[in-house]
This record gives structure tokens, sequence and C-alpha cells, in this order.
């Protein structure tokens, strides 16, 4: 199983170039998506979704022609858009029910029993009968996977889905995403660097429609090993930090700042080595991309 898109480049009306001859191979499992906002993840997720036209290149899913038989790509995806909008007053059960007439899902007991399984997995079943419009974030997200997992589609697309999710639904919906993907691609597009540390087989990081970075984290990671150093300062050095190290992270810490920078030599002046996280190559490419 396999999606490979080929030089896909986007440029809007208004002259934002939103994918510059973007490549990609994307195999089975979940494939992380990270970038800021306006990096141009939207974009790709909806051409791949077959929603909207690139000005060139191409995509394949298996020996699909993604751009060109969009029918065959529309039976095998799943997409979970950033927002969903719902009907008011039509409960979860009656909803999935209506999108599987629409999938082509044949006969009432079938299309019942799939969607039973489906609310059972997203563990939705106790609230079936509950209006969607009255769902939580984090249960609306889960409803939009039982709806983009109708018809047992391969190719899952999922947009920026934990954005507004508290903890404990985040780390749900992740559980979902992981239990899911294992026999499925699945796209994750986010901005959560964390998301894509916890989940992710594979990544890539997309800034200005631009691959700056892919690969599998723990490997990036390695690769940027003995180029991170660590350091606690006080919050009132760090102009002074800024103007003479490449800073890549900074938080605070009991009161104090820990910062990262990015060096090939040890930089002295109290600093120390760390091994570096993903946070630290997703800002060390993104900082360098700017
Ligand atoms: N329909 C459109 N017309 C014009 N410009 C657009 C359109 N859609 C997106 N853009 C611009 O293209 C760039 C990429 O946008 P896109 O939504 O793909 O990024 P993104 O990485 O998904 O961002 P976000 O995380 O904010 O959703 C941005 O500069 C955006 O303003």
């Amino acid at each position: 199983m396999e999606l490979i898109i080929n030089n896909l480049s986007k440029t809007y009306s208004n002259g934002v170039k939103a994918l510059n001859n973007l490549n990609l191979t994307i195999g089975k499992g979940m494939f992380g998506l990270l970038g800021p906002n306006g990096a141009g993840k939207s974009s790709l997720m909806r051409t791949i979704a077959t929603l909207q036209e690139p000005d060139q290149g191409s995509i394949h899913f298996n020996d699909i022609d993604v751009l060109k038989e969009k029918e065959k790509v529309k039976r095998n995806l799943g997409y979970l858009p950033q927002s969903f909008g719902v009907y008011p007053g039509i409960s979860a059960q009656e909803l999935l029910l209506h999108f599987a007439v629409l999938k082509g899902i044949k006969g009432v007991k079938p299309r019942k029993e799939t969607v039973a399984n489906l609310l059972h997995q997203v563990n939705l079943y106790k609230d079936r009968k509950k209006s969607v419009h009255t769902f939580s974030g984090g249960m609306k997200q889960r409803f939009g996977i039982a709806l983009s997992l109708l018809g047992d589609p391969d190719l899952i697309i999922v947009d920026e889905p934990t954005a507004g999710l508290d903890p404990a639904e985040r780390n749900r919906f992740n559980n979902l995403l992981s239990d899911i993907s294992e026999d499925k691609i699945v796209i994750l597009s986010t901005h959560i660097v964390d998301d894509v540390k916890d989940l992710c087989n594979n990544l890539a990081i997309i800034n200005h429609g631009n691959k700056l970075i892919n690969g599998r984290p723990s490997e990036l990671m390695k690769e940027l090993d003995g180029k991170v150093w660590q350091k606690r300062i006080s919050k009132s050095e760090i102009e002074q930090y800024h103007s003479n190290y490449h800073i890549i992270t900074s938080r605070l810490n009991e009161g104090n700042m820990l910062i990262n920078i990015l060096d090939d030599d040890h930089p002295g002046n109290g600093f120390s080595p760390v091994y570096p996280s993903l946070e630290d190559v997703y800002f060390s490419v993104i900082n360098h991309s700017a």
C-alpha cells in the first residue's frame, strides 16, 4: 500500500504558492504532516482527497491515478476535514446510517451492523441517540472518524483533528487513530509536534509549500544528535542569548528559561549537550526556512 506524490504545485489566484513542487512517498501506518499555519497542509490534504486540483504534478494511490480517477479514490478514502457541519436534531446513529447509504453500503441489516460496529469502535455507542450538534468537541471528532471509516477505506486523511480538545479527549482520539492505522494509510495533518511524536512512524515537515524534511521521527532526532545544547538562563537574559546564539526552543522552567540552541560545536559558556527532541527537529528546520 503506497501513496506517491510527484512534483505537486499549486498557486492560488491571489498569487499564494501553497504547494511548491512537492514529492512524498507515504506507506502503510500513520504519517504525520507537520507545519505551521499556512504551510500548505490543508491544500495538500484537499488535493489528495480530490477536492481541489493542483496546477502540476501527479498522485498515485496503489494503482489508482488520484487526479484522474476521482470516483475510485473516493470509494477508498475517508476524509476528516478541519471542521464539518452537522444538521441539528439528527442523531449520531441516523446520520451514520444516512451516510452509509451514500457510501453504497447495501441492505438495511448490513448498514445497521456497520454503523453499530463503528459507534462501538469510536466509543459513542451509548450516545448514539443524541444529536451530533450537542456533542463535545472530542465526541464530534470521534464521530467524524466513524464517518470517515464508513466503507472501510484504505486511505484516511485527518486535518488538525486534536485542535481544541482537552488532554483526555486528545489521548482518546489519538489512541483511536493509532488503532485504525494498523492496516491503512492514515495521514495526520497537524501543527502539534507531540501528536506526531507519539503516533507516527513517518513524517514530513512542510513550510511555504516546500517539503523541508522527511523521515522516521527517531532517525530525524538522531541526525541532530551532537548539535543541540541546553542552558538554564534568567528571563532577563533571553534577548542577549537571542543575539548571540541560534535558539531553537525556549520554555519557562521553575521561573527561569530553559533554552535549546543549535551549534555544530560545543558552544561553551555553561551549555550542556542534550538529546534532540522532535520539537528541536521541527523548530530547527522551520526557523531555517522562515
Ligand atoms: N482558496 C484559497 N485561496 C487563496 N489562498 C488560499 C486558499 N486556501 C489557502 N490559501 C493560502 O494558501 C496558503 C496555504 O494554506 P493551507 O490552508 O493549505 O495551509 P495549512 O498548512 O493548512 O494552514 P492551517 O494550519 O492554518 O490550516 C496560506 O497562505 C493560505 O492563506
